[in-house]
């Protein structure tokens, strides 16, 4: 059985919001099924709703029993796991409530985790009633969720409103795509196999690819959406780190900064979008109606609570460029946008060609080597080659097939954990790795900033697309001017 983490209580708020009752329970919940939960660890679940603790406890075992498979689920382990939790009513916004965590915390040695699962408006005032109320000490930790602010201005007052009360080694910025499984992986592919480490970069690398397609629309989050708008929801935060993930320099080694410094460098050196770039760089779209899985769907304008004039953008596509020794020159082409025919998330490393070609020259265009890393719905690596057509016929025609690694097909035991339990994991160990530093967030914001400030003085509507496809086929113009395509063995 694998380690337990060290024992803590975690104070939960926002207990019964939506990522709450739909990925933290799950997620600590198979935590403990696991045996990874400290047989002490607690709970304290805070929202202000008024709800006698057994009613809390019924509301999470509802959301654990719709959610967790019924073949992971026994009475004992979801007793064992319910049993932990306890409640408290309190408005966040005033300091009366918090004397109750200091009740609950009367006489525990153990460290204070903070889990704040709510608006980031919220983040400043809870930090500090937290600490006017006695509840913290130099063990206490503080995790936040995505996203920091709404540019580059408001992550600012957020961060120093956290940075007031706590250190920067005991904040949690969680980014949930560096809790998925593949996503750790690319440190282990990139920097345990010298087969790669020595090919990546500009001399090797033709250009990147990164996917992530949603089939959701905005599934009820209208007001929170529209604000947004993709570029924000998904681009600042997920695609960032992401791409930094590819593009980074090998850190000197797996401590939490090390890693962190080689992800600023990469952003740092990300060419931004502005002047003529808007035109030929970057594509907006929002959804119109369409069919999503054989499923007729509503387009963004006609979303429950929809403002019909909305230009917020529902997909993003763009090119980009890492200015450094290792990648001047290789473009990187990033796209994301909801209601797309799949739910993809992939990555594609394009390689140079051979410098002198001796095969037949109709096949040129085969003759390279990608390496298609798949994170999500199957998580696999799949590292395209070129071998002989098999034949009497076929001469020295050349085929293009993979050498494929299927986590699941490889490894048919090992489940893979969501996202949320390994963050939630290292939080509990107090290991920072996996999470995002300040400044990784503000030059991030930087970047978008400048892009949605090129396209406001622009005035540029987004283009329509409808839902079920791949985005507006400018977003295909944009690369295939280029010579090359998105890569589509989907
Ligand atoms: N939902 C998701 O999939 C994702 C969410 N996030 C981030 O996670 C955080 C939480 O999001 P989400 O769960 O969707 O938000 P919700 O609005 O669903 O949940 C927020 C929770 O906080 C409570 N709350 C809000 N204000 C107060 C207050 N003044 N006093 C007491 N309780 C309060 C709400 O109570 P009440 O119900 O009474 O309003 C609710 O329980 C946000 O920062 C979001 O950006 C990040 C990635 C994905
Ligand atoms: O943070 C967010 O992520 C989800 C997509 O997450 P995934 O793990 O399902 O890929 C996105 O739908 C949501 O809008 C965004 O806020």
């Amino acid at each position: 059985m694998s380690e337990q983490t060290p024992s803590v209580d975690l104070a939960l708020f926002g207990a019964l919001g939506d990522l709450a009752l739909r990925k933290l329970y799950v997620a600590m919940y198979h935590l403990d099924r696991e045996g990874l939960l400290a047989d002490d660890a607690r709970i304290l679940g805070l929202a202000r709703q008024d709800y006698e603790a057994e009613a809390y406890r019924a509301r999470v075992r509802d959301a654990l029993e719709s959610r967790v498979d019924a073949s992971e689920r026994t009475e004992e382990s979801m007793e064992r796991f319910v049993a932990r939790l306890e409640y408290a009513q309190v408005d966040f916004t005033t300091v009366d409530g918090y004397s109750k965590i200091a009740d609950w915390r009367k006489d525990s040695s153990r460290p204070l985790v903070v889990y704040l699962s709510v608006p980031a408006s919220l983040y400043g005032d809870i930090c500090q009633h937290l600490e006017s109320s006695g509840c913290l000490d130099e063990h206490s930790r503080v995790v936040v969720e995505k996203p920091i602010g709404y540019d580059l201005e408001t992550s600012i007052e957020i961060n120093d409103a956290i940075g007031a009360v706590f250190d920067e080694t005991s904040i949690y910025r969680i980014d949930h795509y560096l809790g998925k499984e593949t996503v750790q992986n690319l440190l282990a592919l990139r920097f345990a196999n010298p087969l790669f480490g020595d090919q990546w970069n500009q001399s090797k690398v033709s250009h990147v690819e990164i996917t992530v397609a949603e089939t959701v629309g905005i599934e009820g989050r209208w007001g929170y959406f529209d604000q947004a708008g993709q570029l924000r929801d998904m681009v600042q935060n997920h695609l960032m780190q992401l791409l930094c993930m590819i593009a980074m320099d090998p850190p000197s080694n797996l401590d939490a900064d090390s890693i962190r410094d080689e992800k600023v460098k990469v952003l740092k050196a990300l060419r931004p979008i502005e002047g003529d770039m808007l035109n030929t760089d970057v594509v907006r779209g929002q959804y119109i109606a369409g069919s999503v899985g054989g499923k007729q769907v509503p387009g963004y304008l006609d979303e429950e609570d929809a403002n019909t004039e909305s230009r917020t953008e529902t997909f993003v596509a763009f090119k980009t460029e890492v200015s450094n020794w290792r990648w001047a020159g290789v473009p990187f082409y990033l796209r994301t946008g909801k209601r797309m025919p799949e739910k993809l998330s992939q990555i594609v490393i394009h390689f140079r060609q051979q410098p002198h070609y001796i095969f037949d020259p109709d096949q040129r265009s085969l003759a390279a080597n990608k390496l298609v890393i798949k994170l999500q719905p199957e998580e696999g690596i799949a590292l395209q080659v070129l071998t002989k057509d098999s034949g009497l016929d076929k001469g020295m025609r050349l085929r293009q097939g993979p050498l494929h690694l299927d986590f699941h097909k490889a490894f048919p035991k090992a489940r893979i954990p969501d996202a949320y339990e390994r963050l939630l994991l290292e939080v509990m160990k107090g290991q920072q790795y996996l999470f995002v530093r300040r400044d990784e967030i503000e030059f991030a914001w930087r970047w978008v900033d400048t892009l949605i400030e090129g396209w406001q003085a622009r005035d540029v509507p987004p283009k329509r697309y409808p839902a079920g496809s791949w985005g507006p086929v400018s977003s295909i113009a944009m690369i295939t001017k280029d010579g090359f395509s998105w890569y589509e063995d989907y």
